[in-house]
Order: structure tokens, then C-alpha cells, then sequence
């Protein structure tokens, strides 16, 4: 049993879609009470301009981003773009602050500030604990650094969707990453809410495009280091990912060779991968036969996985499906925050989507 207790949060961000979603959880997970909410050209505006669905925080003033306005909270998200994140909790430590703080941009999630300044192209931030509660490290798991952590890297969508789709056969020795092959169908949502020209209705609806191609995308070098900590040596990804018209969801296909000398068919390949994710909360790899899509896990913070093995060309084949919104950010944000908290690791989360 824990003790209740009621936390205060501020979200950094709360006029985007990130931080909108993170006060949709909020707004229903019993241990917290919403604090400041702040934007930075929105600032000034009614949440309800931005969110009308929150209805209950519809008539609460978006402040400046300012460390001032953060300061006294419990725990701070800062739901901003890259390189803002970094810049504002700084500030926030400077000030003398030391709340649980939880970035949902990039900035504190890789270890290596080369692989950062190749893939962002500017100074890194720095390493905070890196907020995949079901990441393997070693023979346990991430979600044991989480415990009383302070400092959470929230990780980001894609890489979420690869890393859990991939990460059992990993563990487990029977895959050669040497050669690994991700496509993603991915959500407009993912992209944030600012205006972008190629992400009008008009030119959006009724077509699929890629983007990050060639090995560009700021990702790669992440799901590298998570593969890594689930037991790989060398990681070499070939990524790309394809924006499709609908909102929210990414469908991770990602593919490996069987590692030299393995044999495997597919209910040994699931059995593996069953195992892995048997004592996961939001893991679930589905039955026999049965494929994920976006729709089954759209709203819910939940992870469905199916595998397959493609003897022809002698390949592994993941299938993922997440939320991008929800498992993708601002629920596996909740998920750590709880872990952080000493609350039930469960606490506020759906677990079923809201399909059709
Ligand atoms: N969308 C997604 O699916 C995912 C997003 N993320 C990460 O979460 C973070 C937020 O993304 P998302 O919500 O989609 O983006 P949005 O563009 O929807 O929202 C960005 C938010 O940051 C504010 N902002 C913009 N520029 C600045 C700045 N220079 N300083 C301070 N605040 C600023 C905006 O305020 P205003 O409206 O006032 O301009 C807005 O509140 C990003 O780092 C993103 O990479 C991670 C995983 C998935
Ligand atoms: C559609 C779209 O553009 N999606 C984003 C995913 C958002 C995300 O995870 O971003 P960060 O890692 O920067 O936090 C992308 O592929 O970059």
C-alpha cells in the first residue's frame, strides 16, 4: 500500500500536443493536482483556446515559459521543442528549484553528446534516467533506476515502438542488429501542433509520405543505445519513417536476421517474446495470428506487439502499434512519474484503446 498523497504539476508546454495530453492523464490520476500551465506565444490565451476537450482547465491562463512561473511545484513537464527543454531546466536549477522534473522533447536522453551533436547539431544538454520503465539493462530493468529518480528523459515515439517491437529477440541472443530494418506508419500528431505547410488537410489527406529518409532521422542513434542496453553490440538501423493520414499512432514493422547459427519458427519466436513481456502492465503481445493496428491502441497507454518469421527471405518481422500521444509521450511520462513517486506504476492509465 502507499501513503496518499497529492503531488503539485506544472506543464511547460501546455498549449501543445504533448502537454495537452499529458493534462488529459492528469486531469484523471488521483495523486495529482494541476498547477501552472504555461506557453510561450500562446502565453496569455485560455487553455480552452487550445484544448477545448479539457474542459475543466478550459478557463486556466497560460503564463510566459519562465523559471519563476515553474518554481513550487512538485514535479515540472517540460512538453517543449528540443534545445527549449534543455534551456529551461537549467534555468529552473538555477533558480534553486529541485522538483521531479520530466522532459518530453530529446534533450536528456542520450548518453553519448557525440551521437547528439551528430544527429542535433548542437551542445548537449546532458544525461538524465531515461524514462522506458520496460527497457532491459543488463538482466533487470529500467524501471528499477526510476524508482525516486528526479530527472526523467521521456523517450521518444518512434523509438518507443522499434525498441519494445525488437528488444525481446535482442535480450535473448537471437537477432543480428547488425542489419535491422524499421518502417513506421506514422500520426500527424507526431509532428507537433505548429503550423507546417505539408501537414494542411489539403495536402496531407489521402497520401503517405516519407520523410527522414536515408538515415537522417534524430532517432536512429537513440534506439542504438536502447538496443545496446538490451544486450546488442554493434547497432546498424536502417529508419524510415512515413506519415499517413490519420492523427495519432505509429505501426513499427521492423525486421531482423535470425543471428548466425539461430533457428527459430514462429511459436519459438513467441514464446520469446510472450515471456519478455509477461509481467509488462503495458506490453502485451497478441495472440496467434492476430495483427496490432493503430486503432486498438489509440488513447490508452499500451504497447501490441506480434511476431513473425519470414523463413523465405529469413528474416524476423515485428510488428508494434502505440499511441504516439499516449505511450509514445505523455502516458509513458505518467507511467515513470509514478514509478518516481513511489506510486503504483499503473495509477491514472488506460489500458484499452478506443477503437473504431
Ligand atoms: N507529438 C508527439 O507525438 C511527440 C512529441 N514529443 C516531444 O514533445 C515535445 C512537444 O511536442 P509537441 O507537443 O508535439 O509540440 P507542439 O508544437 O504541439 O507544442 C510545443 C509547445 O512548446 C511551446 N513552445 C514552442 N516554442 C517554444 C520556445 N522557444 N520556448 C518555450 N516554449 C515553446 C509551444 O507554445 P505556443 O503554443 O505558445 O507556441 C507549445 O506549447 C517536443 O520536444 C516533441 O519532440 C515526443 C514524443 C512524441
Ligand atoms: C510525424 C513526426 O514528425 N513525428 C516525430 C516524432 C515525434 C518525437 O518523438 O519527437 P522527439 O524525439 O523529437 O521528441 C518525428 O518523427 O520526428
Amino acid at each position: 500500500m502507499f501513503m496518499h498523497m497529492t503531488f503539485t504539476v506544472a506543464v511547460a508546454g501546455a498549449s501543445g500536443y504533448a502537454g495537452g495530453e499529458i493534462l488529459r492523464l492528469l486531469l484523471d490520476h488521483p495523486e495529482v493536482r494541476i498547477g501552472t500551465l504555461t506557453a510561450h506565444s500562446n502565453a496569455g490565451t485560455p487553455l480552452g483556446a487550445h484544448h477545448p476537450h479539457l474542459r475543466a482547465l478550459a478557463d486556466r491562463v497560460l503564463e510566459p515559459t519562465t523559471p519563476q512561473a515553474l518554481a513550487g511545484h512538485d514535479v515540472v513537464v517540460l512538453a517543449l521543442p528540443h534545445g527549449a527543454s534543455g534551456q529551461v531546466a537549467a534555468e529552473l536549477e538555477a533558480l534553486g528549484e529541485d522538483p521531479v522534473v520530466l522532459d518530453l522533447g530529446a534533450d536528456h536522453r542520450l548518453v553519448d553528446a557525440a551521437d547528439w551533436e551528430a544527429y542535433y547539431g548542437s551542445p548537449h544538454a546532458g544525461t538524465w534516467t531515461y524514462g522506458l520503465p520496460e527497457l532491459v539493462v543488463g538482466d533487470t530493468h529500467q524501471r528499477a533506476r526510476l524508482v525516486d529518480a528526479r530527472r526523467i528523459a521521456v523517450p521518444g515515439c518512434n523509438v518507443t515502438a522499434v525498441t519494445l517491437g525488437l528488444q525481446p529477440g535482442v535480450a535473448a541472443g537471437l537477432l543480428d542488429t547488425t542489419d535491422l530494418v524499421a518502417v513506421l506508419a506514422v500520426g500527424y500528431s507526431g509532428a507537433g501542433k505548429s503550423l507546417k505547410p505539408h501537414l494542411l488537410a489539403s495536402e496531407a489527406l489521402g497520401s503517405a509520405a516519407p520523410y527522414a529518409v536515408g538515415g537522417t532521422h534524430r532517432h536512429v542513434p537513440e534506439i542504438a543505445q536502447n538496443l545496446r542496453s538490451a544486450g546488442a553490440g554493434d547497432v546498424r538501423t536502417s529508419f524510415t519513417p512515413v506519415l499517413v493520414p490519420m492523427s495519432r499512432g505509429i505501426l513499427a514493422t521492423a525486421t531482423a536476421r535470425l543471428a548466425p547459427g539461430v533457428e527459430a519458427d514462429d511459436d519459438a519466436l513467441r514464446e520469446v517474446w510472450t515471456a519478455a513481456y509477461a509481467d509488462e502492465p503495458f506490453v502485451e503481445v497478441l495472440p496467434a495470428g492476430q495483427w496490432p493496428t493503430t486503432a486498438m491502441t489509440a488513447g490508452a497507454n499500451t504497447a501490441l506487439v506480434q511476431i513473425a518469421h519470414d523463413a523465405r527471405v529469413g528474416r524476423v518481422v515485428t510488428v508494434t502499434a502505440i499511441d504516439n500521444l499516449v505511450k509514445g509521450t505523455a502516458g509513458g511520462a505518467v507511467q515513470s512519474l509514478n514509478l518516481a513517486l513511489g506510486l503504483p506504476e499503473t495509477l491514472g492509465l488506460p489500458r484499452n484503446g478506443v477503437a473504431p
